[in-house]
Parts: structure tokens; sequence; C-alpha cells
């Protein structure tokens, strides 16, 4: 893999604007306004800012579910558009989404044998012997017993869905990560179990993730670096401990402030 995960550079998204039905101008947002970071590989970078900073429509442009306006974004050292192009297969093979509301993610009326095997099907090209041992191998890898398999999602509580949510995201061997606020709906004392699992993952598998949060605690447990948002900008970015230890922008000073905190959780 490329030195560089992921890159955008002066990306851009503005929604409304032009004309109503009725005549009026419509009321513009520019929800990502210039925006450029990089996400290096191995690494965790962590995007964070209050609700209505820009941070999930950054992440959404990224896996192509919102159009930029503006801007370019590379992953893996290609073009995302370019990659989106060849098709959900291609794309899914080098990154993957990881939604915050688990159990919404995972269709009710499947198994998690079903909803695993999707991806697995389309992305890795197995037999159905080997889709059955890399299924073992996934609840195995998330920390989650064989029997899973056989269950439904409303089956599980909130934590341990977002580990069969998680263990669905690797199924296509994707080694960037998109894990937008994974631990937001989940009790703190699970949020930790879960960041530690995260951890373990990324280095067993070499995983890179870009970490969508708006909680402070959470990103100073698992982040190298942050990029602080505020009103679609990056207004500061550095190494966790740099950030933390000594915010340079007013904004951030004022986050870290008002934030409690959490002890990493390097495994
Ligand atoms: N589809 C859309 N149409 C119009 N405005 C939108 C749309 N999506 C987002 N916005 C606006 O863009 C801005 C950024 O929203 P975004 O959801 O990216 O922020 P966020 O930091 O992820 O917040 P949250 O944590 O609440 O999701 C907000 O002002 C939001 O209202």
């Amino acid at each position: 893999m490329t030195e560089k995960a992921l890159e955008v550079r002066h990306l851009i998204k503005t929604f409304g604007g032009g004309r109503s039905l009725f005549g009026g101008r419509r009321h513009m947002v520019t929800a990502v306004d210039r925006v450029s970071l990089a996400l290096r590989s191995g690494e965790t970078l962590a995007v964070v800012g209050e609700s209505g900073s820009g941070k999930s429509t950054l992440a959404r442009m990224l896996v192509g579910l919102e159009q930029p306006t503006a801007g370019d974004m590379m992953i893996a050292g290609q073009d995302a558009g370019k990659l989106r192009r060849q098709g959900a297969r291609a794309f899914g093979k080098v990154v993957q989404y990881v939604f915050q509301d688990p159990v919404a993610s995972l269709n009710p009326r499947k198994t998690i044998g079903e909803i695993l095997e999707t991806p697995l099907k389309l992305l890795s090209g197995y037999g159905a012997d080997k889709r059955r041992a890399r299924m073992a191998d996934l609840m195995d890898a998330v920390q989650m017993p064989a029997d899973t398999l056989s269950r439904y999602p409303h089956e599980f509580s909130g934590g341990q869905a977002q580990r069969i949510a998680i263990a669905r995201s690797l199924a296509a061997e994707a080694q960037i990560l998109i894990l937008d606020e994974p631990v937001s709906a989940l009790d703190v004392s699970v949020q930790a179990q879960v960041l530690l699992l995260l951890q373990e993952l990324k280095q067993k598998f070499g995983l890179s993730y870009l970490f969508i949060s708006h909680d402070l605690a959470v990103v100073e447990a698992i982040a190298d670096r942050v990029a602080v948002m505020r009103s679609g900008r990056v207004v500061e970015q550095g190494p966790v401990e740099a950030l933390f230890g000594s915010p340079q922008d007013a904004y951030t000073r004022q986050l870290i402030g008002s934030a409690p905190r959490m002890r990493r959780t390097d495994p």
C-alpha cells in the first residue's frame, strides 16, 4: 500500500443554493470548506468536532455517498471517483465504512452468517467451504462465539452488534476503515472494549482508520493524530499528545477544556 491510505485536498461540499420551487433563494450550507488532510498507512486519524461541523459529510464523500462540490480525494493512491467507477467489488476491497448504529446497520431479517456471506461472495470470490472457514475466523477475530453465525441481529447487545459490523467490514480484507462514530451509541464500559478490539485488529491486520467522533475522550484513547473541524473547516491538526498537551487553536482549547478524559487503550 502507498504511504497515504487516504488524502483529501481542498475538498468542498455545499448543500442548497440555487432557486427553490417557489422561486426564492435556497439557503446554502458549506458543510466541508476547503479541507485538506491525509491518513497515513497504519495510523488512526481522528476527525473531531461538534455536531454539524462537517465530519460525516467528509466521510460520506470518501465512500461516494455524497459527491464533492470541488477538490481531490485519493484512496490508496488512486483517485476516489475512478476507484468507485471500477465497481463495488474493487472499491469494497480497498475501503470499508462502519456506521454509528450497529444494530440498524445489520439486516434484521438475515442471520449473521447470511450477512457476512454477502461481502464474502461479492468481494473474496471464495467457494462455500472457504467462506464458512473465513466466517469462523472473522468471529474469532472480533471475539464472538462461533454460534453467532446462526443467530439474528436483535439477539445481540449494541457492543456485540458493533463487533459483528466490524467483522463484516473486515470480510473484504480492505485495509482502510472509515469508522463514523463507531462507539457513540454504546455504554462507556462497552466503548472501551470495542476501542481495544479496534486497536488489536489494526495491529493484527495492518489497518488504517479514519475515525470520526464528537467525543474527545474516545479520540484521546484511540487516535495517533487528530484533525479538529469547526463549521466545515479543519482548524487544527497534529499528533494526539501535542494536540491535547498544547492545543494551538482557541476552539480546540475550548473543546478539550469541556471534555471528560478516558485512558488510552494500547494493547
Ligand atoms: N443532505 C444535506 N442537505 C443539506 N444540508 C446538509 C446535508 N447533510 C449535511 N448537511 C449540513 O451540513 C453541515 C455538516 O453536517 P455533518 O452531518 O457533516 O456534520 P457532523 O459534524 O457530522 O455532525 P453530526 O455529528 O451531528 O453528524 C450541517 O450544517 C448539516 O446541516
